[in-house]
């Protein structure tokens, strides 16, 4: 088939590919340059798990020399007028990891240099797993044991904040911001670390956001949008709000640089609407409390995670685009209070058993706000579910490119960090998956999964000729990380937009297709592989493969894969 394909193509005079929203997105591209369209251009509020804001213009070179290095010496920051950043706070992927690289890909620094040592996993069985971690802080301790509680600032008994330390390093793909901020917090003793941080912005702050103004000051009452989106006009007590007896077999499912994620069933006699399987994403917000080595997100920070959520989810029941596969928001809500005691016990639970890499939320004072985002519960990450076989995670790759061509088409989506975790997959008995693409009723076969996309963070959309998205221009250190397919990406994505973050590149999007198919081929988990239908659609998604990067969005793939015109 493949051979067919290519033959095709061979033959085919220019531009016979071309469907009317290719010619849509060309004459895009003039009106693009010719400064016609998006007049009103947002720049992210989106913050992700690991940059913030910062409000400097100094580059400060250390002095490596006649002093140590600090925190503030490690930091290059950048102007930047009010909003936020963000980041790839990526996803557990659970194999293995590294940067091979020679800069941190946070702080820019060497991180071979200082003293040459090679820091080896001391809990890894592999033996080339290591990182070189000469960073020049000082004051690093390298306990000989790991626990499960290492890195993270704890109350102590007598209520002080001490830090556990661990040894060694060991960076997976995806959540890599996060490893590498856990990382260089557990190398540095309390005393030091606090004082420290109290002076920085962030550990990987030169990410800049900016707001380039619309027609509305959005950027000035950010509070009061985010109380509009929860439909309140103060912040409710959060132990009340979610008080015990509402929420059924809870449990903490996971954690981000931010938030913390609880799974839970709604108490439907208290609770009226019909949602019985419910995901809570916890993430405090404007505290001047240092949480997992980050300032907390900001109201402007939170709001176009906000806005992406709801405008994604709102595809559920669109018209002519319509797809369920991003990830359904039920409520967001605006809390304040200390972390309620029953969440406290779920945190602690799980931190026993998986070992949270995340700060105890009893740090969190009387007067702390928290968004609480209330999500449906949509499987486990791609990177831990074990698909039947090919055939059906063929059809989970049908699924996302569907989702990602009606994005594509309704608000002009771009993902920009879909990896693995950032991808759930559960079990449905609904043969089919149906979708609207184009007025285009499609279906898909579900052959027992369903797939929803979530976390928004890098993404990009328009909303009424305001584009929303994240300015990675000046974001060196996302750029410098290695070892996993998964960094070529964001470079390969800033060649397409050329640096320009605002602009519509649904490109990015096949970008993204194509190292999906890489980890369908390599490295998702199967059940059964020794079987006729597994190697037949093996060589299906390789035939996918073979041409996924000739397409210049999902719309155009969709298009290809489902006879459309
Ligand atoms: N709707 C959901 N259903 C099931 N699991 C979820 C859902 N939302 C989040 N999770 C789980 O919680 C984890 C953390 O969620 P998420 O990535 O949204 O947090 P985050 O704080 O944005 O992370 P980061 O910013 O560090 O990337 C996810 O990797 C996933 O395992």
């Amino acid at each position: 088939m493949l051979s067919s394909i290519k033959t095709k193509m061979d033959f085919l005079e220019e531009g016979r590919w071309k469907d009317p929203f290719d010619e849509l997105l060309d004459s895009r591209t003039k009106l693009n340059k010719m400064n016609i369209v998006k007049q009103n251009v947002r720049v992210p509020y989106n913050i992700d798990s690991s940059v913030e804001n910062s409000s400097y213009t100094e580059i400060k070179e250390p002095n490596y020399e006649n002093e140590p290095l600090t925190f503030e010496d490690c930091s290059i920051k950048v102007y930047c007028p009010s909003d936020s950043i963000s980041t790839p706070c990526d996803k557990r992927l659970g194999g293995t990891v590294l940067f091979q690289s020679d800069l941190s890909p946070i702080t820019h620094l060497k991180l071979d240099g200082v003293e040459h040592s090679r820091d080896k996993c001391a809990d890894t069985k592999e033996t080339d797993l290591y990182v070189n971690v000469d960073i020049p802080f000082q004051n690093i301790i390298a306990s000989p044991k790991k626990g499960p509680n290492f890195g993270k600032k704890r109350l102590s008994n007598s209520n002080e904040m001490v830090t556990v330390v661990h040894p060694s390093i060991s960076l997976n793909p995806g959540k890599w911001r996060k490893s590498l901020n856990n990382f260089i917090r557990s190398k540095i003793n309390e005393t030091n670390f606090t004082k420290k941080v109290e002076h920085r912005s962030s550990i990987c702050q030169d990410r800049k956001s900016l707001v380039l103004k619309g027609e509305h000051k959005f950027e000035n009452k950010c509070e009061e949008d985010v109380l509009k989106y929860c439909h309140q006009c103060t912040p409710l007590p959060f132990n009340a709000t979610y008080e015990q007896y509402k929420l059924l077999n809870s449990k903490k499912i996971g954690e981000g640089a931010y938030g913390e994620v609880f799974r839970c069933s709604a108490n439907q006699k208290i609770l009226k609407e019909h949602i019985s399987d419910i995901v809570l994403k916890i993430i405090p917000l404007e505290g001047s409390t240092v949480i997992n080595g980050e300032k907390q997100k900001t109201f402007s920070q939170i709001l176009p995670e906000i806005i992406i959520t709801n405008k994604m989810c709102s595809l559920r029941t669109s018209k002519t685009n319509s797809t369920n596969g991003f990830v359904s928001i039920r409520k967001v809500s605006l809390v304040k209070g200390r972390y309620p005691p029953h969440f406290i016990n779920l945190w602690e639970k799980y931190d026993n058993e998986k070992g949270s890499e995340n700060d105890h939320p009893e740090l969190f004072g009387d007067n702390q706000l928290f968004a609480v985002l209330e999500l449906k519960f949509a499987g486990s990450d791609m990177a831990n579910f074990k698909f039947l076989n090919s055939e059906q995670s063929y059809y989970a790759l049908k699924q996302i490119i569907l989702a990602l061509a009606v994005g594509e088409e309704e608000y002009q989506f771009e993902h920009r960090d879909l990896h693995l975790g950032n991808i759930l997959i559960e079990y449905t008995n609904k043969k089919h998956v149906i979708c609207t693409f184009k007025n285009s009723k499609l279906t898909v076969l579900s052959k027992g999964v369903n797939v929803t996309i979530i976390d928004y963070t890098l993404s990009r959309i328009t909303i009424n000729d305001c584009c929303y998205f994240n300015d990675l221009s000046r974001d060196e250190e996302l750029f410098q990380a290695t070892g996993d397919y998964q960094y070529d990406v964001y470079r390969m994505m800033r060649n397409e937009v050329k640096n320009n973050w605002s602009s519509f590149s649904p490109k990015t999007n096949i970008i993204w297709l194509s190292y999906v198919i890489v980890k369908v081929l390599d490295s998702v988990k199967y059940k059964s592989i020794n079987t006729k239908v597994h190697r037949m659609y093996i060589n299906k998604i390789k035939e996918l493969q073979n041409i996924i990067m000739t397409f210049e969005s999902a719309s155009q793939c969709a298009n290809y894969l489902f006879n459309l015109n």
